[in-house]
């Protein structure tokens, strides 16, 4: 924290602006076809270049929601900036008149979309994927801020050259959960974008698919007419898997003479926003594709493993939702697991391969991709295109490494044992287990089995209370970790969407009681908390609940 800072926090935009620094804007290569004032939104292809200067379109008169109190505090923002007015104004869309030297100018970037290992042309309206990228996200910041660089970015922002048709808003709904769940993850001690903050506003609405109400459909039968909201999320960098495999693709089919150049310069840029203080700036440029991809396996598996255990789905785990920094990104069609089952998947459209055990077999296509899109960068150098693959060829070892290490540190045992995992898996499905209360109530090291009966949504018979008394005497005698340590790994609350969508619905009202208070609740999901929170809280999914469409699974993310 540099003296300045320390002494006091920055409680407006002008203070704001003195940490400015845009790396990116400054090293990476512009669109140069866009206008250069940033006001052509219009949906077109991007041949080249690394962003699109493109201005936010601002919500009208912007109503403030909340802001994350513990990010504010790490950045040096004085809780009163949220509702400055001036900083209002620009993290709601509007950036014309920020004080220098703030640009005026905002970017949006392109990226390559590939699911589960295929790489997609069609989800572009022209076809050829030029016309693909961040539809509705603006960055409008870089800042180096405490000694660390972030970068700024509105999601639901506005059209932009990549918004495909679309009006490039997010609405309420979404964005509520996007704020609380980044805030939620990140208090999970799981690597995520930041929520910074959240505005809505009462003058702009836009049209969405959804369900009737009480609904079983899967597919969403109405259009309702929805608020629009404004989320502010920070991250190193927003690079995405997808981001390097268009730069990637257009290199291996030679697309213009600077194809290749503008691949290395992305890489280069990668490694030094989300890496740069583990691989050292004078290394050869082949050694730190090497380092860069070691490393981005190590963030990947462990992202993944650290999903699993606090019960997270992400739904639609797409190269273009894959951050190469190796954190959370995209909460659309998310899901936290209520009662237990490997085929867990809240989004319709998602299919099994990205379903809940299945997301560390979907993270490996994810990075396969990836290091197909390095790979045009080492063509000359035969040793380095061996070592990559040997790499990418040694994820699913890794991976494995990482859940086992994950599964006995959630069951508190010195190492893995499989024989009793498997046994775990297949009692809890039999006796549908709420995932988050079962580890939780575990962690109590019960005595026998009954205080764990409360997690179960079936009545468990004689035969299974006897499997289950097993099951707890053989891992009582395997447990090395005490009641206190398993309680730090296995959360208490976690974010469930029923808990979401009595939020959001108050929210629409204009009541934001409930997302203040879930946010309050879910930045603590390893402690106790208060007896009003338990019973609130800390409790099974409703039976009546269970199949109503937008609660226990979604059709669509925006
Ligand atoms: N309302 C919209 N207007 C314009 N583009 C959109 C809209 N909704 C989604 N998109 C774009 O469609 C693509 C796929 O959407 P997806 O739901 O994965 O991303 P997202 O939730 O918008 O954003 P992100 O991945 O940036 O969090 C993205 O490129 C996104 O920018
Ligand atoms: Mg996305």
């Amino acid at each position: 924290m540099n003296i300045e800072q320390k002494l006091k926090k920055i409680s407006s935009l002008k203070e704001l602006s003195q940490y400015a620094d845009y790396s990116l804007i400054d090293t990476l290569t512009s669109d140069p076809q866009a206008s250069s004032d940033g006001k052509n939104h219009y949906p077109r292809e991007v041949f080249n270049g690394h962003y699109v200067p493109v201005n936010p379109t601002p919500i009208p008169n912007p109503i403030y929601i909340s802001h994350s109190k513990s990010f504010f505090e790490e950045l040096g923002f004085d809780n009163s900036l949220a509702l400055d007015e001036e900083f209002m104004k620009m993290f709601s869309g509007d950036i014309s008149s920020v004080p220098k030297p703030l640009k005026n100018i905002g970017w949006a970037t392109g990226y390559a979309l590939s699911i589960y290992g295929t790489e997609y042309y069609a989800q572009c309206p022209f076809g050829t994927g030029n016309g693909y990228g961040d539809g509705r996200a603006v960055s409008v910041l870089e800042a180096v801020l405490n000694g660390k660089r972030w970068e700024m970015q509105l999601k639901g922002g506005g059209k932009t050259p990549y918004c495909r048709g679309a009006d490039g808003r997010a609405v309420l709904r979404s964005s509520i959960r996007e704020f609380l769940a980044q805030e939620h993850m990140h208090a999970l001690n799981i690597p995520t974008s930041r929520s910074l903050t959240l505005y809505t506003s009462n003058d702009e609405t836009v049209n969405r698919p959804w369900f009737n109400e009480n609904s079983h459909s899967k597919d969403p039968e109405v259009m309702i007419e929805e608020t629009v909201a404004i989320t502010t999320r920070v991250a190193p960098s927003f690079l995405r898997v997808g981001q390097l495999e268009l730069f990637g693709r257009r290199a291996r089919k030679n697309e213009h003479p600077n194809a290749k150049e503008e691949l290395k310069q992305i890489v280069l840029h990668a490694i030094s926003r989300e890496y740069g203080e583990e691989i050292e700036e004078d290394l050869d440029f082949e050694e730190k594709i090497i380092l860069f991809a070691l490393k981005f396996r190590d963030r990947l598996t462990s992202l993944v493993s650290n999903w699993i255990r606090v019960g997270y789905c992400q739904g639609n785990f797409n190269s273009d939702n894959t951050s190469v920094g190796g954190y959370t990104l995209d909460y659309g069609p998310f899901g936290f697991i209520d009662d237990f089952d490997p085929r867990y998947q809240p989004w319709t459209g998602g299919g099994m391969h990205f379903s809940f055990f299945n997301q560390s077999e979907a993270a490996r296509k994810n990075f396969n991709m990836f290091c197909s899109s390095l790979m045009p960068l080492l063509e000359s150098n035969q040793k380095a295109l061996e070592n990559l693959a040997g790499i990418r060829d040694g994820f699913a070892k890794v991976m494995n490494e990482k859940m086992d290490k994950m599964w006995a540190l959630k069951l508190g045992l010195e190492k893995f044992d499989e024989r009793l995992f498997n046994q775990l898996i297949a009692l809890m499905i039999e006796s549908s287990a709420d995932y988050t209360i079962f580890f939780r109530e575990l962690s109590k090291i019960p005595k026998d089995i009954s205080p764990l009966e409360v997690c179960f949504y079936h009545n468990l018979d004689e035969n299974l209370k006897s499997k289950w008394s097993i099951w707890l005497d053989n891992w009582k005698r395997k447990l090395t970790a005490t009641s206190e340590q398993l309680k730090n790994i296995n959360p208490k609350y976690t974010l469930r969407e029923w808990h979401l969508v009595d939020a959001y619905e108050k929210a629409y009202d204009g009541d934001y009681s409930l997302v203040h208070e879930l946010q309050e609740v879910m930045i603590k999901p390893y402690e106790e908390q208060s007896k009003e929170i338990e019973e609130k809280f800390y409790m099974k999914k409703p039976l009546e609940l269970f199949d109503i469409a937008g609660i226990s699974h979604v059709s669509c993310s925006s």
